[in-house]
């Protein structure tokens, strides 16, 4: 359904013209239903290449390679094409809710803007109802006609992922959905994404410092570093017998349950071997 091939970006420095290389020939594959964690440090192009799918890239950034998204390249589209495809079978959860709610708005309104295909009031209002209840939202009516500032980040993460599952789109891009949450919430919220994905069929690329929750969510996890992908595999490969160096370091130093470090085996060789 999407597959990425070689996509390079640079970000132009404004003053020098120089190229300061973001993303070096990523590849990934992803078939239909299918969900993928893109994990790895912070910088590492995580973001960016979501962003590239989207073609929201930056301003300055000079970009390569395609993203055939069900045969077509993406890279290439139309403006007015590539618009609709954001709108209707591409959808975005990013770490922080508030930046798809509009503040003055109520949920309802945020809900209903998602489905301008249903004419009446009547029925657009039970759509979004029950749209917050598969989210696990149960005062359905006092959150509708709440604003977002009288709404916990659980709840409004919830209400984003109500409205960007309410068109059913092929592919959801979750950017750190669960990363401003508290823990309990953080957990609540990840087995929603993931229940709602694999009912309603949809692909996704769950973006993530977390290789535990990424694995709890996802059927492979392709490990980033530097603009690169180094290793790619099922949760099982990766926590079982990880191949690279950097992976096994970020096994190494993801926190356990009671907030202790586990301790590697051996140390990681990172550094002059990579
Ligand atoms: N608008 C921009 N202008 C210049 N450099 C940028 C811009 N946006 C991102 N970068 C750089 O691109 C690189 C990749 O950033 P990206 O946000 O994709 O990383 P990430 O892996 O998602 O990190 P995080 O987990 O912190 O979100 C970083 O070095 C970052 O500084």
């Amino acid at each position: 359904m999407i597959a990425i091939e070689n996509l390079e970006l640079g970000i132009k420095d404004p003053d020098s013209g120089a190229l300061k290389p973001v993303l070096k020939g990523v590849s990934l594959e992803l078939g239909r239903g299918e969900a993928i964690g893109l994990v790895g440090e912070s910088g590492s192009g995580k973001s960016m290449t979501l962003r590239c799918i989207l073609g929201i890239g930056p301003r300055n950034a000079v970009v390569g390679g395609r993203i055939m998204f069900d045969g077509e390249n993406l890279r290439s589209l139309p403006t007015d094409k590539m618009r609709r495809v954001r709108a209707g079978r591409i959808a975005l959860i990013s770490q922080n809710p508030h930046a798809a709610l509009n503040p003055v708005l109520p949920i309802e309104t945020y809900l209903l803007e998602g489905m301008p295909e249903l004419r009446d009031a009547r029925a657009a209002r039970l759509r979004a109802g029950e749209l917050l209840e598969q989210v696990g939202i149960r005062s359905v009516d006092r959150v509708l006609k709440s604003f977002p500032h009288q709404l916990s980040g659980g709840m409004l993460q919830r209400v984003v992922i109500a409205g960007a599952i309410s068109g059913k789109p092929d592919l959801l891009l979750a950017d750190e959905p669960t990363t401003a949450l508290d823990v309990t919430t953080q957990a609540e919220v990840a087995a929603i994404l993931d229940e709602k994905r694999r009912d309603l069929g949809m692909s996704m690329i769950f973006v993530t410092h977390d290789l535990d929750l990424a694995a709890a969510v996802t059927d492979r996890l392709a490990v980033m570093r530097y603009g690169e992908i180094v290793e790619i595999g099922t949760p099982e490969q990766i926590r079982d017998n990880p191949q690279h160096p950097y992976t096994r370091m970020l096994m190494s130093i993801r926190p356990t349950l009671d907030g202790v470090q586990a301790v590697p085996a051996t140390q990681p060789e990172i550094g002059s071997t990579l």
